[in-house]
Parts: structure tokens; C-alpha cells; sequence
């Protein structure tokens, strides 16, 4: 047997090593569940499959990246590039990037995040003249991402009196409408929304049997990591692409199933077994992330939910310090608390910031945490929140190039074209949207066509129109032979953008001007990134692609040494040694939002769960007793998951404060589905609710997070002329290497290096930051 097999025990080998056919690992948090999906990757390859044959779908893209890394260490780089991995957004986009045209979409579709989406609805429901106290665009867009998250389409919305009634019961007859111009807008903008990506392509893959037996061919593979959160579209198209070949691996937990809320939907992993014939079952039970008492903790707080599966969970770790409690005065008292304790643990204990994370509930949490760690100079990342790529002035320098990749951008065009000031009022525009919407042509070819269309627009402001369409072209011209780089530096101050800003003199103006600055590097660091790999372009499009998708880890490139701070969502699938679980009061967590129901109720507690869970030595939780929120000072209670700890994995730091909260109806999601059945691996007897009612669906922001850009490292260097076969070299971002072949000359010097760490790259050697050993 193959070495590395032996990194996983015995439970953990039967299905990585199990043979063709669909089989599924339901298991606890840390008993290595993404450990045995990475691990079966590299065994069907041992075994001869083809990189190209496999498809993995992953939380986010650094994940992806991660088991990609171990993948290569174990079976070779090379074999390890063809693979197919990441978020279902950013695979299915690369999908609809070869085979969108079949619907009608360009290759270079623009996709829309959720600011778009927004602006777009709001503008739908003014130019419809109604309510927008009654049609509140929030509202409006949860209920239709919700719809294509169901695969609901229009056609099929108003076939169902159920949803059509629903609204109107809501006073909001005309959803109907709004979903059908919000949907012919994107599409005539050739947008894609982030549900789209899913919707899309299964439209694909349901309309064009050719495109569907083009991809099951080629996917004959599939694996897919925290299964319990998929919703019904992403379900379906794992449906669909297995079908031929039924090689399908899924891996999840059902108590770490927290995104219902955006459609996510438990049912896909009760049903499983009634989908596919002669499903492998597996399950783990060994945890090897946390202590004892971390495991033990976790375990009594989900023995509270009832509806789950039942689990064992244990470890043979250490049995590690206590669950820590602490309350505070405030919540700046909390974060000094936080800071301090951080600090000392780090000093007692000599250990890097990237061992400490902070968890929360809710984003507006941060706050209080950074300041404390600031005063400490305790150097920590924020993930989420307001994420860089969503500032204004960010996002117009940004809708710029998009209007270069795509002039049809409809959001991207509104947004600047009286940005900075260029005299083409709102009157202007709504004439331009009536035309657009008359002639069924994008604003932007309306303009171009000016003088083909009676439009009562005085012949001043068609020049300024005329005026800016032609800087748009000469922006496109450029970018035939420019890279990102040289492109957005003369987008940002052609357009004025940069100038607006300067002019502005304050210091809110400064810092807009310093954030262009900082995106102009982000976007330098990307290109050269890009050129190094001799096979990428560095081009605008692979810029905006890269925006729009990552998900907030994937920028974390792990090589500054910080305190992590983020939510609890986001940190599923994660580790850390210390971590503190900030905020543990009533009406915070468990959320004010989600205690009317059981089963909401039981979603927090499995937040809860995978929020101590994400600790592997130590865990904190901290709550106060005032606590500013809408800005005013609120009385706080310490939460009563806190008590429902099994108390001999406490220790209170403070005097104990109870917790008082009413008791909640109860409702069984699971309906009449036997849990003893699924405990003994035989098919589901009963039909659990195939319900994917549409979901309120507030988190849905967490999709458009986008990382803060990382300043460059250092310059391109010159490289020694030296250099030559078997040189040893450093590498700012991939590390020591060794240079196996030098080929090419002048500009396309290139050396293929392989990496300490794995990976065999090659290099234009005028761009690689190298550094001769
Ligand atoms: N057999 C093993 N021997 C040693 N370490 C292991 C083994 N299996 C898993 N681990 C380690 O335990 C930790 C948890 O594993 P992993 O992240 O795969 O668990 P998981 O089930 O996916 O957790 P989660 O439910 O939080 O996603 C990781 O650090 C992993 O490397
Ligand atoms: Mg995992």
C-alpha cells in the first residue's frame, strides 16, 4: 500500500480505497472528512484516472487550492493541474465561460454581485412606478435569488398559484413582473447574477443533452465537501453530471448544516440514499483536531438539537485546559479582554498571531475587537465586512473595465456615466433606459446609434454622449494589446476618476485616491503574477473574473502572521489552535432573528457547534452585559448556549450570570423521516419534506465578499544572469526551489523550477521575483 494511505486510519481508508459507485461519509466535525476527499482525489489517480475525468466542489477557492497542493505533493504537479476544483460559483462560471453562448450569452459575460442585483431591482421598481416601502429591493431580490436557487423560472412562477398568491397575500402582486425585467435586463446587459451561475447551468445541462453528456463524459469523478450546504440547484447539477458514470463522493455533516437561510438544504444528504443505487456509507468517528474537552463540549451542546443525526464523536487527544468563560462589563471591555488574553497566551506560549482566531455572530462585531487589538499592536485580518472591491470608488474604477470587457454592462454603464461629473443628468439616462428597453438593445449600443434614433435629447448633451462612447473604444483599442495593468492605470486617469478625487482636497477624498492606488497595485501584483506562469495573459478580463469570484479567504495567502477575525459561517472547514467566540449573549447569538421556531433555533446551536469546534487547544467565550447596538447601550444576557454546555468542560473566569429565555414551539423539519434507519445504513423509508421553500435569505452578502488587496512584495527583480540548470533560487510568493531547465531568450527567457514545496512552475524570467541562492 501506497505510503500516504497510511496517514489515515482505518475507518478513513475504507472510503478513500472504496471502488466505483456512489458513496457518501456523514461524519462529526475534525474526524477528517475534507482529509479523505483530498486523499481519494490522489488515490484514483494512483489508480490511472485522469486528472481531466475529476471534478471537486469545495467551500471556497482556498480550499480548493489546499487539497489541490496535497494532492500534487502526493501524486506530482503536473498530473495535479488538470484537475477541476473549487467553489460551485467559479466552476460553473468557467462551465458557462465554453458553453453560455448556447443560451444567448457572450463568452465574456459580466457577472453582477449583489450591489448590482440591487441597483438594478431598485431601478426596475422606480421605472414600474411602485412602492418602494412595499417593493423593498431587498425584499425583491431575496425572493427571486431565492426562486432560482429553486429553480423557479419566471415561466414557472406564475405557474405556481401557490408563490403567485403568496406575494400578492404580501401586497406585492406584481413580483412577477419585477422578476421578469430583472431577468431580461441581466440577460440583455449580458450578465450573469451569482444565482444565475447555478440557474444557468442547468438550464445548459437540461436544454443541450449533447452538453450534458459532453461533461458527464468528462467529469467521470465527482466529490463534493460539505455536502450539507448545497441547495437545490447545486444539487441538481451534481445530479445530473453523475448520472452516466454514478462515480459520486460526498462528504458533509449534517450538525454543521448553517446556511438554510440561503436555500441550503438538508434533505440532499437524507436523500441520498434514495438517489443513486447502492450508496457506500461511511462513517468517522475519531476527531483529530480538538482536545477532550473541546470535543466533549461540542458533543453535549448538539446532543440538544433533536433533529439530527445521531453521531459519535471522540478523540484521543489530550484533554487540554477548559472551555474559558469570561464576562465583561461592555464590549470594549470584551475586546480588551480578548486583546489581552491574546497577548499573553502569545508571550507565555511564544506563538505566531495565525494560532488566534475571533469568531462572531454578526460582522458589526469587529469593531470593538479591533480597537483593542490596535492599542496592543496585535496585527490581525479582517474577512468580510465591507470588503475593499465594494467601495464606491473602487467599484467605479472597476465598472470602467467592465465596460471595456462588456459595453453592454448595464450596471457598470449607470454607474459612471456622470461619474465624474460629464453634464448627462438622470433625464438623460431614464430617455436612454426607454429606448434601450424599446428597441430590446443595451444603453450603451442606444448611444452608439444615436443618430439612427429620434430621441429628444438636445444635440450638447448627444455630444457629451458621443464624447463618452468614444472614450469607452479608444479604452477598448488599448486593451487589444495592453496588459491589466497598463490599462486600469489609464482608465483611472482618463476617465477623470483619479483627478475627481484629488481635487476633492479632503481627507475622505485622499483616502479614495490612496484605495485607487492600492487596487492599481493589487492589480500590478496580479499581472505579474499571471506573466510568470508562461501560460496567462494578465489580461482586464482574468482581472475581473478573479474579482468576482474569490471568496474572502482566497487572497489569505497565510504569509503575513495575523490574528484572523470573521464570522462563524465563514470559518466552516476550518482550524485554528486559540479560539475566542466573541458576543455569546441572547438576541445575538442565538440571533434575536432566529429563535421564533425550533428549528431555527437549532440552526444557531449548529453555528455554535461548528464555532467550537473550529478550536484545536483552546476556546474562549466571552459575552457582556451592556452592549451598544443600533446606538444605544441595551442590557445583554450571556446565551443560553453557554449553560447548555455540559458544565464539567467550564471554568468561569467571572462570577456566573444565569441566563433567562423563553422556551420555543416546536417543529420538526425532519417530518416523518426514521433516524434509526439512516444509523443503520439502509435506504430512507419515509420522505423527509423535499420542501425548498424559499428561503429569507439575509447572508446572501456573504457570497460578495471579496478579499482586501495585498500591496506587492517587493519589486520584479533583475535576475542574475548566472542562472542556470540546477541554480538554486528563492521565490518571493512559492518559496525555495531548484531550476531545472532554462529555455527561450531576451524577453521569453524562461526556467521551469521546482519548488521545495511541490509545485513545478514555469517562469518568464523577466517578471519572476527571483533571488539566486
Ligand atoms: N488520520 C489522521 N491522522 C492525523 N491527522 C488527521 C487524520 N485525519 C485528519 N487529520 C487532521 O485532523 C484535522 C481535521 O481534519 P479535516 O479538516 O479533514 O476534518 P473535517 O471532518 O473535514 O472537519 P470539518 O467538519 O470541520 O470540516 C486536520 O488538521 C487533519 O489534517
Ligand atoms: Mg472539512
Amino acid at each position: 500500500m501506497e505510503n500516504y494511505i497510511n496517514e489515515l486510519n482505518e475507518a478513513q481508508k475504507a472510503p478513500v480505497l472504496h471502488k466505483d459507485g456512489p458513496l457518501m461519509v456523514i461524519a462529526g466535525a475534525g474526524s477528517g472528512k475534507t482529509r479523505v476527499l483530498t486523499y481519494r482525489i490522489a488515490y484514483l489517480m494512483s489508480q490511472g484516472v485522469d486528472a481531466f475525468n475529476i471534478l471537486a466542489l469545495t467551500f471556497t477557492n482556498k480550499a480548493a487550492r489546499e487539497m489541490k497542493k496535497r494532492i500534487a505533493d502526493i501524486v506530482g504537479t503536473s498530473e495535479a493541474k488538470n484537475l477541476w476544483m473549487g467553489t460551485f460559483h467559479s466552476v460553473f462560471a468557467k462551465l458557462l465561460r465554453f458553453d453560455g453562448d448556447k443560451l444567448g450569452y457572450p463568452s465574456n459575460f459580466t457577472i453582477y454581485d449583489t450591489q448590482d442585483s440591487q441597483r438594478l431591482l431598485s431601478a426596475i421598481i422606480k421605472e414600474m412606478g411602485l412602492d418602494k416601502d412595499i417593493y423593498k429591493y431587498k425584499q425583491v431580490q431575496n425572493r427571486i435569488s431565492s426562486y432560482k436557487n429553486s429553480l423557479i423560472t419566471v415561466k414557472a412562477y406564475y405557474n405556481n398559484p401557490d408563490l403567485v398568491e403568496a406575494d400578492a397575500m404580501a401586497k406585492r402582486p406584481r413580483m412577477g413582473e419585477i422578476y421578469q425585467n430583472y431577468v431580461d435586463r441581466c440577460f440583455k446587459a449580458g450578465a450573469m447574477d451569482f444565482d444565475d451561475l447555478l440557474l444557468r447551468t442547468n438550464e445548459l445541462l437540461t436544454r443541450f443533452p449533447e452538453v450534458l453528456a459532453k461533461y458527464q463524459d468528462r467529469f467521470r469523478y465527482i466529490l463534493v465537501d460539505e455536502y450539507q450546504d448545497t441547495n437545490h440547484s447545486q444539487y441538481l447539477i451534481v445530479k445530473a453530471l453523475s448520472d452516466r458514470f454514478q462515480n459520486i463522493c460526498v462528504v458533509g455533516d449534517d450538525a454543521q448544516s448553517i446556511y438554510s437561510f440561503r436555500g441550503a438544504n438538508i434533505s440532499n444528504i437524507l436523500n441520498f440514499q434514495k438517489d443513486y443505487d447502492n450508496v457506500g456509507m461511511y462513517r468517522l468517528e475519531q476527531n483529530y483536531r480538538s482536545t477532550k474537552n473541546i470535543v466533549n463540549a461540542a458533543n453535549s451542546i448538539i446532543a440538544k438539537n433533536t433533529n439530527q443525526l445521531e453521531k459519535v464523536v471522540w478523540t484521543s487527544n489530550d484533554e487540554g485546559p477548559l472551555i474559558k468563560v469570561h464576562r465583561s462589563p461592555t464590549d470594549a471591555e470584551e475586546g480588551r479582554f480578548v486583546a489581552g488574553s491574546i497577548f499573553e497566551n502569545k508571550m507565555q506560549s511564544q506563538l505566531p498571531n495565525g494560532n488566534f482566531a475571533v469568531l462572531y455572530r454578526t460582522n458589526s462585531q469587529s469593531r470593538s475587537i479591533e480597537d483593542a487589538l490596535r492599542k496592543r499592536d496585535i496585527p490581525y485580518r479582517i474577512y468580510g465586512g465591507l470588503s475593499f472591491y465594494q467601495r464606491k470608488e473602487i467599484k467605479d474604477v472597476l465598472s470602467y473595465l467592465r465596460l471595456v470587457i462588456n459595453p453592454k454592462d448595464e450596471e457598470a454603464l449607470k454607474r459612471i456615466i456622470n461619474f465624474p461629473a460629464r453634464g448627462i443628468g438622470q433625464s438623460t439616462l431614464d430617455k436612454l433606459t426607454v429606448a434601450a428597453n424599446h428597441y430590446n438593445r443595451s444603453i450603451f449600443e442606444v448611444m452608439d446609434n444615436l443618430e439612427r434614433i429620434d430621441l429628444k435629447i438636445n444635440s450638447g448633451t448627444k455630444r457629451k454622449l458621443g464624447d463618452f462612447v468614444a472614450m469607452i473604444k479608444s479604452f477598448q483599442i488599448m486593451n487589444e494589446s495592453a496588459d491589466a495593468f497598463t490599462l486600469a492605470e489609464h482608465v483611472a486617469k482618463k476617465s477623470g476618476v483619479l483627478l475627481e478625487f484629488k481635487k476633492d482636497g479632503t481627507p475622505e477624498g485622499i483616502g479614495k485616491m490612496e484605495n485607487i492606488e492600492e487596487l492599481l497595485n493589487g492589480i500590478k501584483d496580479f499581472v505579474e503574477g499571471q506573466k510568470e506562469l508562461a501560460d496567462a495573459k494578465g489580461d482586464i478580463g482574468e482581472f475581473l473574473e478573479d474579482v468576482a469570484l474569490a471568496t474572502d479567504l482566497d487572497k489569505d495567502t497565510g504569509d503575513d502572521d495575523r490574528v484572523a477575525l470573521m464570522t462563524i459561517h465563514l470559518a466552516k472547514g476550518l482550524e485554528f489552535p486559540h479560539v475566542y467566540i466573541v458576543g455569546m449573549e441572547e438576541d445575538l447569538f442565538p440571533s434575536a432573528m432566529s429563535m421564533n421556531t425550533r428549528s431555527e433555533l437549532e440552526e444557531e446551536r449548529r453555528l455554535f457547534y461548528v464555532a467550537l469546534t473550529r478550536a484545536e487547544k483552546q476556546a474562549y467565550l466571552t459575552y457582556t452585559q451592556n452592549r451598544y447596538r443600533w446606538g444605544k447601550l441595551v442590557d445583554a444576557e450571556p446565551s443560553r448556549f453557554i449553560e447548555e454546555i455540559d458544565e464539567k468542560y467550564v471554568e468561569n473566569l467571572t462570577p456566573v450570570q444565569r441566563s433567562r429565555y423563553t422556551p420555543l414551539i416546536d417543529v420538526d423539519i425532519f417530518g416523518d423521516v426514521d433516524r434509526s434507519k439512516l444509523r443503520q445504513n439502509k435506504p430512507l423509508q419515509g420522505t423527509p419534506p423535499s420542501g425548498v421553500k424559499p428561503n429569507e435569505n439575509q447572508l446572501r452578502k456573504l457570497r460578495k465578499l471579496k478579499p482586501e488587496l495585498s500591496t506587492p512584495v517587493g519589486n520584479t527583480n533583475s535576475v542574475d544572469p548566472n542562472l542556470s540548470e540546477g541554480s538554486l533560487v528563492n521565490h518571493t510568493r512559492f518559496g525555495r526551489g531548484q531550476v531545472i531547465k532554462i529555455e527561450g531568450v531576451g524577453n521569453d527567457r524562461k526556467a521551469e523550477i521546482k519548488f521545495d514545496k511541490g509545485d513545478i512552475k514555469k517562469l518568464l524570467l523577466r517578471f519572476a521575483k527571483l533571488e539566486v541562492l
